[in-house]
């Protein structure tokens, strides 16, 4: 699914008037009607007390229509409009007037003064700006956003928590309305998938107004969200005369005295992820370790207590590199040694990394179209930092086309990125949280590629998968008790999911 900025927005919104025939009243109608219906199906009649804080733009005839169609239910509403502006938009005044007939005038807010009581048993609509906010919100409407802020009652944001932007930073100090929860109109926003924005947008869904699908489908767009529809499409169904041979052979290269767990959790994954064969290359202490772990899995041994020199004699079609190697000096020297002549395809991940980020000249040296799976923390030493959530991307997308890698970030939304197109993933949760999490990831990728998927797909559907295993878990354990390993439990469960 692609994330429109909210230019894109407003061209979608145009097309959509000409190609179906309507006025933006009327869509405007269809979108409030969506809004309405989630309140009515959650509420159903409930005579709690609803404020509605409407802006003078069409995020406040949003606010206006929804108060409208809450009257005409009976419910119990006040309807406020926060007069910030003589610029009133048509649609605005169109669902005003439409009101006022009613006999129902909503109050105006001219002043702090005049900002109501608010209870922490209120429900708030919240339709002061959508996708049009351009500066930092000021004066009564800024004061207001704060108290609501403050009380805390239940906020439902309507397309935007008011005060964020849909596709540009913040700045520091900026008043945000803190939403208890957001229906946003065709898409999400870009700001809704950015750490930095968390305590504004805690969770929020999408209410499909139906804008017009062939000029949707004609916009490019850098950003994506990860759909089921992408992720069925990337599967590929297995040929019923494949063998072993066909699934590929998956080297893990990881573990050191005292992290061979490491190397197994990733050898386990990339097996459970359908590679036909998997190699373990690990340090010799964590023989034992590993065939009696996992039978199905080969073994070769490097020195005693750590990896140095990376001799394996197996012939893979992938490599997963990383997990739990430490970064001793006899492991640095032979990781580089190793990098300056590999040519097979790796997925990189952990301690690899940051041996990488301490020698960036070999950064040229992966192959092409590698993997690389940092978290924030690795991300930051190989990039330097960065000012806001939006640089990141920035630097997401021109380390990804330097060094010609697909580069994971983990996180919540974890991105994917291969140059400029970045895919959001959505499943997950803080169950995945917990060590040996990333090294079953690195072990699901690899294992996927392992098998003939492309590396860019491979790293989408592994992280997608991932995190769904991690969902689906929730049906028995607790984001508490969830750990590693579970992640394969639940795998099988997310294939399921997929292929049907
Ligand atoms: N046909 C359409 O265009 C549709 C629009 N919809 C709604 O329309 C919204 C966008 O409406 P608008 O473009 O009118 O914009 P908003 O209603 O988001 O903002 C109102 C106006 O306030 C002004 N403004 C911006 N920042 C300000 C600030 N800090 N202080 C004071 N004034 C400020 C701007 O001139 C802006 O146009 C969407 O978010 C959505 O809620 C929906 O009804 C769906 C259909
Ligand atoms: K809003």
């Amino acid at each position: 699914m692609k994330i429109l900025s909210s230019d894109q927005m407003y061209a979608a919104d145009a097309a959509t008037l000409k190609n179906q025939g309507i006025t933006s009243l009327e869509l405007m109608e269809r979108a409030a009607t969506l809004c309405f219906n989630w309140i009515h199906e959650k509420l159903k009649g409930d005579p709690r007390r609803i404020l509605v804080f409407c802006g003078v733009g069409n995020n406040g005839g949003d606010g206006l229509a929804i108060a409208r169609h809450l009257i005409q239910h009976g419910y119990n509403i006040s309807c406020y409009v926060l007069n910030y502006s003589e610029k009133r938009s048509g649609e605005f005044l169109e669902n005003y007037n439409r009101l006022k007939e009613m006999g129902e005038w909503p109050t105006m807010i001219n002043s702090s003064e005049e900002i109501p009581e608010i209870d922490s048993d209120d429900l708030i609509v919240d339709a002061i700006f959508g996708i049009g906010l351009k500066r930092t919100v000021s004066g009564f409407t800024s004061e207001l956003i704060k108290k609501i802020n403050a009380i805390s009652p239940f906020s439902l944001a309507i397309d935007m928590p008011s005060g964020l932007y849909a596709n540009n930073p913040n700045c520091e100090g900026d008043i945000i309305l803190e939403a208890t929860h957001t229906l946003t109109f065709q898409g999400p926003k870009l700001s809704f998938l950015l750490p930095n924005n968390a305590p504004f947008i805690s969770s929020w869904e999408i209410l499909n107004i139906a804008l017009d699908e062939e000029y949707l489908q004609s916009i490019k767009t850098e950003y994506n969200v990860v759909t089921k529809f992408l992720i069925c499409s990337i599967y590929k169904e297995r040929d019923q005369f494949s063998h072993k041979g066909t699934f590929g052979h998956t080297l893990i290269i990881g573990g050191s005295y005292g992290k061979i767990g490491a190397a197994v959790l990733a050898s386990r994954a990339a097996l459970k992820a359908g590679s036909g064969l998997v190699s373990a290359y690990i340090p010799k202490c964590g023989y034992n370790i590993l065939q009696a772990s996992i039978p199905e899995v080969m073994v070769e041994v490097d020195s005693e207590n750590e990896l140095h020199h990376f001799n394996f004699k197996c012939n893979p079609t992938v490599i997963g590199i990383g997990p739990g190697i430490g970064t001793s000096e006899k492991t640095t020297k032979g990781l580089i040694n190793f990098l300056k002549d590999n040519a097979t395809p790796m997925v990189v991940d952990a301690d690899a990394l940051n041996i990488i980020a301490l020698n960036k000249e070999f950064l040229n040296s992966l192959p092409k179209n590698s993997v690389l799976t940092p978290h924030p923390r690795e991300f930051e030493r190989l990039v330097g930092g960065w000012k806001n959530d939006y640089e990141k991307l920035e630097k997401l997308q021109s380390f990804s086309k330097e060094y010609k890698v697909i580069v994971v970030l983990k996180g919540k939304y974890s991105v994917i990125a291969n140059g400029n197109q970045l895919y959001f993933n959505p499943t997950g949760n803080t169950a995945l949280a917990t060590g040996g999490s990333g090294d079953v990831l690195t072990g699901i990728i690899t294992g996927l590629i392992a098998q003939g998927y492309d590396t860019f797909d491979a790293a989408i559907f592994g992280v997608y998968l991932h995190g769904l295993s991690a969902e689906i878990g929730m049906e028995n354990l607790t984001e508490e008790t969830f750990i590693a390993s579970d992640i394969l439990s639940y795998l099988s469960n997310a294939f399921r999911e997929v292929k049907n």
